[in-house]
């Protein structure tokens, strides 16, 4: 028998999306955008090169109605123009697509294919897909309700394998009106190099997968900080042992009520990031770098109600009015925001409304666990792992970077707000204010980075064995003592 036809991946071939829980879109004549491009045989660029305004906007030109007619070079989902790719067999990680020439910065590769299905279904088929023992995930995000599935059916772009350092993205394109996936490259790629791109945010695998993709900075996991990966991941199972975050080591500043679920409700409360399809605990999220030197504090408070849905962030009443923040006059409402940013540096993330009736029992129950603070060391040093260790510690070494960046950037902006205030003008400059958001959002990420690493880490990877079997419960409670500190 032929084991390598056995082994070869089963699949059905497909060049375009299929759809499975509704109709392809035909577009409608009024929506055809028509570019304004005129072929020059001359200079064969000018049919819908990179100044087409449809290749501006990512949508390929119709056919019949582009003024290019034949030479239109805007059609390359729908020609198939893809670049010569090959199959092989990796090493640990399946099968693999390598490039068979030399591809160019920008090339479009090939395009995502599958069958195009509701995100309902794609959490069906995944739930299914593991209870067969399929190992190799291929449902990918493609809008805002629907995934596209290559599991039965789909292109050579199926194989593309992640690498948290990428030679390829992928990027949507409006197809005669359907948004398709597809893989473009984000550098020149010498023929013989794999192709692969970064899962992390099309991922609709499970939370197990370590990364096997060899980067220096490889975050450890196949999609860790994609929506696909909250939304489809085992971790917060009620009731399970396993998975629960119970073990991290958090430090009170404020109660005594134990930190369960503090971690789980942060990743709850980010936009997209549902904990098995539970969306209902929704609550605001404040951050709280003031006490970052040593470790970060992250509370936790419900909203009576937040209108807008989806995230929003921005800064609250500082709790904490220090001399330096009552120096400055409340008088300018930018530089307030600024201040209040910089001198309490709290931000208010929240993401959706919370039923009312909810609101009084989450008000009472999350009062309680305010501040909760996680101890990054200690937690790092109850894992087994060392790899994992160094990567939770790698995560907190570079948020403390970007707060860093923050601390300074403040000091370098300051002149400016004080300037501001001076002339009682009602902002800042666009330029102070784009650095500033910048800066801020390094920072947010960074503490993402680093709670998802730990969460991960927590969940994926055995804790060091526990003291004494059966500890007195002086024992205990100095073993206890010793991953809560004051
Ligand atoms: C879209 S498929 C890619 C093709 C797959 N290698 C195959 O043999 O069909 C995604 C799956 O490939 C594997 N994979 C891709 N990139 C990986 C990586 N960096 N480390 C470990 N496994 C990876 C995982 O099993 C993942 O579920």
């Amino acid at each position: 028998m032929d084991t390598h036809a056995e082994e070869f991946p089963q699949y059905i071939h497909i060049t375009q999306n299929e759809f499975f829980t509704r109709r392809h879109v035909k577009q409608k004549e009024e929506d055809i955008a028509i570019c304004e491009c005129k072929y020059d045989d001359i200079d064969p660029d000018s049919a819908c090169g990179d100044g087409c305004l449809n290749v501006l906007t990512n949508s390929e030109c119709t056919p019949g109605y582009c003024p290019c007619d034949v030479f239109c070079k805007n059609q390359r989902f729908q020609k198939c123009e893809y670049a010569k790719t090959k199959l092989f067999k990796t090493e640990g990680r399946g099968w693999g697509l390598l490039a068979d020439e030399n591809i160019k910065a920008g090339q479009f590769i090939i395009e995502y294919c599958g069958e195009v299905i509701s995100w309902k279904e794609a959490k069906r088929r995944a739930q299914a897909y593991e209870t067969q023992g399929l190992k190799d995930v291929f449902i990918i995000y493609l809008n805002a309700s629907e995934s596209i599935d290559a599991t039965r059916k789909g292109s050579l772009g199926r194989f593309i394998n992640h690498s948290c350092q990428p030679n390829c993205e992928t990027r949507k394109w409006n197809v005669l009106g359907e948004i398709r996936v597809g893989i473009f490259a984000k550098q020149d790629i010498p023929v013989g190099d794999e192709l692969a791109y970064d899962y992390n945010f099309e991922w609709f695998g499970g939370a197990k997968v370590r990364c096997l993709c060899g980067a220096a900075k490889c975050s450890g996991f196949l999609g860790a900080k994609s929506r696909g990966f909250q939304a489809n991941t085992y971790l917060w199972e009620d009731d399970d042992e396993r998975y629960t975050v119970e073990k991290i080591p958090v430090y009170d500043s404020a109660e005594d009520e134990p930190p369960s679920k503090v971690l789980r409700n942060l990743y709850s409360d980010i936009p997209g990031m549902q904990v098995n399809g539970k969306t209902e605990h929704s609550m605001d999220v404040i951050i709280k770098p003031e006490q970052l030197s040593e470790s970060t504090a992250f509370g936790i408070q419900p909203v009576g109600s937040v209108s807008e849905k989806g995230l929003h962030i921005n800064s609250i009443k500082s709790e904490m009015e220090s001399d330096d923040m009552k120096a400055f006059p409340q008088n300018n409402a930018m530089i307030s925001r600024i201040r209040s940013n910089t001198a309490a540096r709290n931000y208010h993330i929240g993401p959706r409304s919370i039923p009312a009736k909810k609101s009084k029992k989450y008000n009472e129950r999350f009062k309680k666990i305010t501040q909760k603070q996680v101890d990054v060391k200690a937690a790092a040093e109850s894992l087994a792992s060392k790899e994992a260790q160094e990567e939770i510690l790698r995560y907190e070494e570079m948020k403390n970077e970007a707060t860093c960046g923050l601390d300074n950037l403040y000091n370098e902006i300051r002149p400016a707000i004080e300037e501001h205030e001076r002339d009682s003008q009602d902002s800042v400059s666009t330029s102070v204010a784009e650095k500033w958001i910048e800066a801020s959002c390094l920072k947010l990420k960074a503490e993402f980075d680093l709670y998802s690493s730990i969460v991960q880490n927590f969940a994926c990877t055995p804790l060091k064995p526990r003291v004494p079997a059966k500890p007195s419960p002086s024992a205990q409670v100095d073993h206890e003592n010793k991953l809560l500190t004051n």
